[in-house]
């Protein structure tokens, strides 16, 4: 029987929360074109002489109130979730190999795919673990694979997972934080906040073709037709999909985009901006959830747990509260060995 290996990707952390290691650790992220799409000497000065310097002080010190024992939260429980990954192929007597990589930083793609390359591998699977596609994250890391294996002498089959927005088992886990949240928080609103990317990045896919993503001609929010491309798109169906897995119903929720970075515009609405009018309309009771992130990290337990929760309550909102991420939970290991058996 041939031997599959399974690269589980996630999008990188600094090897300590030091503010030397988190400089380090923008930077390469932030170099990254696919992230900061714009002509590579201005991104340069603005990465290396402002971004990474300065910004370093501020999310070092963020690092250090979320990291664990044994690292930051992105790393433990992708480590976690590797080796439950692992025991599930194992018990069903399965040859597949599973290791963790992080686009930026350790353990890097190229040395998990050398793991995989060691054990003689003949066909390659890479799981972003990001659910909805967009360039500078599912693009970013298939880019990387695909510059390292083109060195290899034997090119093992290889297929990418580039997108589970709307994965029943994805879906499904989430729905049950969520139920979970509303029976024991009472919300009277649920905001779904994702992650944000620029707009210029829409517009880059229309570049390429002008079918795969029609905003801001489009209505995501409402469209039946969804386009997965389209990050924005994805984002607004894996709200509705939860939506209807938790019975709740369209008044109930909304959904925003986080995590801005820069002057230029972002895809909308903004989170920020969404949670001051929700709290002036005089929702009492927020629950926010954030689907895009399948592992608690600054943008989770920092941006959403602290900065937004102290925005709802300054602006006359009253109870907040943050629905977990799926982390390494039995059941997310379960619905990602489920998903990536239904696609082997
Ligand atoms: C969920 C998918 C993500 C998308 C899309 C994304 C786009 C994106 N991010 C930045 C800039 C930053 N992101 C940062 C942190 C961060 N981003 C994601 C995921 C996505 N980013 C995660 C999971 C994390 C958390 C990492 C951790 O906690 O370890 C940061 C660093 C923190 C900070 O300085 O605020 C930056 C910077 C851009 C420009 C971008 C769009 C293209
Ligand atoms: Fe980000």
């Amino acid at each position: 029987m041939s031997t599959t290996g399974i690269l589980i990707v996630n999008l990188g952390t600094p090897d300590s929360y030091k503010r030397k290691d988190v400089k380090k650790y923008l930077a390469e992220f932030l170099m990254d074109g696919r992230v900061i799409d714009i002509p590579f000497w201005k991104r340069f000065l603005l990465v290396r002489g402002i971004i990474a310097p300065f910004r370093s002080r501020k999310v070092s010190v963020e690092y250090n109130k979320l990291w664990l024992e044994n690292g930051s939260p992105l790393m433990v429980y992708g480590q976690q979730l590797v080796n439950k990954l692992q025991g599930l192929f194992n018990n069903d007597g399965d040859e597949t190999v599973v290791e963790l990589a992080m686009r930026y930083q350790s353990p890097s793609v190229e040395s998990g795919l050398n793991k995989l390359k060691e054990k003689a591998v003949e066909r390659i699977v890479v799981l972003p673990l990001f659910p909805q596609y967009a360039s500078a994250t599912v693009g970013s890391v298939a880019q990387k694979v695909m510059e390292i294996i083109s060195k290899w002498e034997v090119i093992p089959s290889i297929e990418f997972i580039n997108d589970y927005h709307d994965e029943p088992e994805y879906i499904k886990a989430f729905a049950q934080k969520v139920e979970a949240d509303m029976q024991e928080k009472k919300p009277n609103h649920v905001l779904f906040s994702y992650h944000g990317i620029p707009e210029r990045h829409l517009e880059n896919i229309q570049k390429q073709n002008n079918k795969l993503c029609t905003w801001p001609n489009c209505q995501c929010e409402k469209e039946n037709k969804v386009q997965r491309f389209c990050y924005r798109s994805a984002c607004f169906n894996t709200t509705k999909l939860i939506a209807a897995e938790t019975g709740l119903s369209e008044e109930k929720y909304t959904t925003s985009f986080q995590s801005r970075l820069g002057k230029s515009p972002w895809i909308k609405p903004y989170t920020d901006v969404t949670i001051e009018e929700l709290a002036k309309k005089g929702i009492k009771n927020l629950l926010v959830v954030s689907p895009s992130f399948v592992a608690d990290c600054l943008e989770t337990t920092l941006e959403i747990g602290e900065q937004y929760k102290e925005l709802f309550i300054e602006n006359g909102g009253g109870e907040f509260n943050f629905t977990e991420s799926l982390n390494a939970d039995d059941k997310w290991a379960e619905a990602v060995y489920k998903m990536l058996v239904s696609k082997m």
